[in-house]
């Protein structure tokens, strides 16, 4: 059975990057970069005031208290167009451009005003409450990176670096088909022996939460022909997700379904737990990644696999999720031939350390324990028992992308 290493590389090898789009600035943040926007213009373009007060040049007042001659003002928006003479100073505002000549800012809180007579009553420093031109940035730079996904911050800063639109790769966009007989969606009656199919609606979550653009099935009955018709819609998308049907059972009809619309197996089944069944398959350009039915085996599946296929679609490296070193709290037997992903919860030490707990229910059907999870303990295939205290990789599920 495929690693799960080079299963994850051959799934990424198969996507390349959209074409690009623009959107405005105002609808960018989530959209990942396709191209590093210059800033077309400096900021702050003058020096300028960071506080209410006084402009003033700092030779003129040695020592406090002294008093100076109000000539004018300079507001954020305005300027005061001469030059600061000996013994003058400027009402200024916060965002005011300071007046040539002036060289500090008094705030008011240590001034006293009589008319044109400020008194100021703290000596200033050269420089102080000064925005010196180009302190945030510059024309020509690119802060920005392509690649980069867009977050609130980085919008507010394209922004300000005056760009209206921004050139973002277009959102994948995948469908999702989910088969059995057994299935309905949440709300309808749900008969004898049904179930509620839950998976479909967080694959659209995590698949929106990653960029790209769901278009959910109607679920497909064990029907061999509908199956098919279904796959053939999928095909239209840059990736089809199926889901459940991956498995050896005589209703899993899925890969019987692909190899009958023509698509090539590139794998199925690695060495994975949960995850097993998993299956990828392309026919020209359309991608279908077959997801293991139990909800479980989906959602880690979808984590590894489906999210880093979304990036190389978005113009980034899909690595491998990322993982981090943690305690183990409790002792654990020996891994079998399967890389194993532990649902667990995550803790820390009184000294600080990440701590690893692994549930002691592992059954994949069981969504409830992946929600009380906060993490992925990873056992390598054929790794020894493990003591307590020993060193482990996982997976942090907090803050994940997409609300993971
Ligand atoms: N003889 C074997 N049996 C199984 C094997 C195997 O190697 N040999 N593998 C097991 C593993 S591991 C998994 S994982 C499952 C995956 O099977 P399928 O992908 O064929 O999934 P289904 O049989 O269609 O469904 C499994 C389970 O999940 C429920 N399901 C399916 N779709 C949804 C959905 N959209 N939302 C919620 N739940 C869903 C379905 O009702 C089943 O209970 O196969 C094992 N069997
Ligand atoms: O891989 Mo299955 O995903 O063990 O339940």
């Amino acid at each position: 059975m495929l690693s799960v290493r080079d299963a994850h590389a051959r799934v990424i090898a198969a996507f390349e990057a959209l074409p690009s789009e623009m959107v405005s600035v105002a609808d960018a943040a989530g959209r990942v970069l396709a191209a590093s926007p210059q800033a077309r213009l400096t900021q702050p373009p003058a020096d300028l005031s960071a506080m209410d007060g006084y402009a003033v040049r700092a030779a003129d007042v040695p020592a406090a208290p002294t008093t100076l001659t109000l000539v004018g003002q300079a507001p954020a928006g305005g300027s005061y167009d001469r030059a600061l003479q000996p013994g003058e100073t400027v009402r200024i505002f916060t965002g005011g451009p300071l007046p040539m000549g002036a060289d500090s800012i008094v705030i008011q809180e240590d001034t006293k005003a009589d008319g044109p007579r400020i008194t100021i009553l703290e000596a200033p420093r050269v420089g102080r409450h000064i925005r010196k031109a180009g302190l945030d940035f510059s024309a020509g730079d690119t802060p920005l990176a392509a690649g980069r996904t867009l977050t609130t911050r980085d919008v507010a800063l394209a922004a300000a670096m005056n760009h209206p639109w921004l050139s973002v790769y277009r959102k994948p966009r995948v469908a999702i088909l989910s088969t059995g007989d057994e299935l309905v969606m949440p709300g309808e009656p749900v008969g004898r022996n049904q179930i509620v199919s839950s998976s479909g609606i967080a694959v659209a979550a995590l698949v929106r939460g990653w960029g790209g653009e769901p278009t959910v099935f109607d679920i497909a009955r064990d029907d061999a022909k509908l199956i098919e018709s279904r796959i053939e819609a999928g095909a239209q998308h840059e990736l089809l997700i199926t889901l459940g049907g991956a498995s050896v059972g005589d209703h899993d009809l899925v890969q019987a379904a692909l190899k009958a619309q023509r698509f090539d197996m590139d794998f199925w089944k690695i060495a994975m737990r949960p995850g097993k069944p998993l299956m990828f398959a392309a026919r020209d350009r359309a991608r279908v990644l077959g997801l293991p039915g139990n909800p479980v085996s989906t959602m880690v599946c979808a984590l590894l696999f489906l999210k880093p296929a979304m990036e190389r679609m978005l113009g980034q490296p899909g690595d491998l999720v990322r993982t981090v070193p943690a305690r183990l709290a409790v002792d654990v037997k020996q891994n079998d031939q399967r890389e194993d992903y532990v649902r667990s919860r995550l803790g820390r030490d009184a000294d600080g350390t990440l701590t690893v707990d692994p549930h002691p229910v592992q059954d994949s059907s069981m969504l409830s324990v992946l929600a009380a999870c906060d993490g992925l303990m990873i056992r390598p295939p054929h790794d020894p028992a493990r003591e307590a205290g020993d060193t482990v990789q996982v997976v942090d599920l907090h803050g994940l992308p997409g609300g993971y």
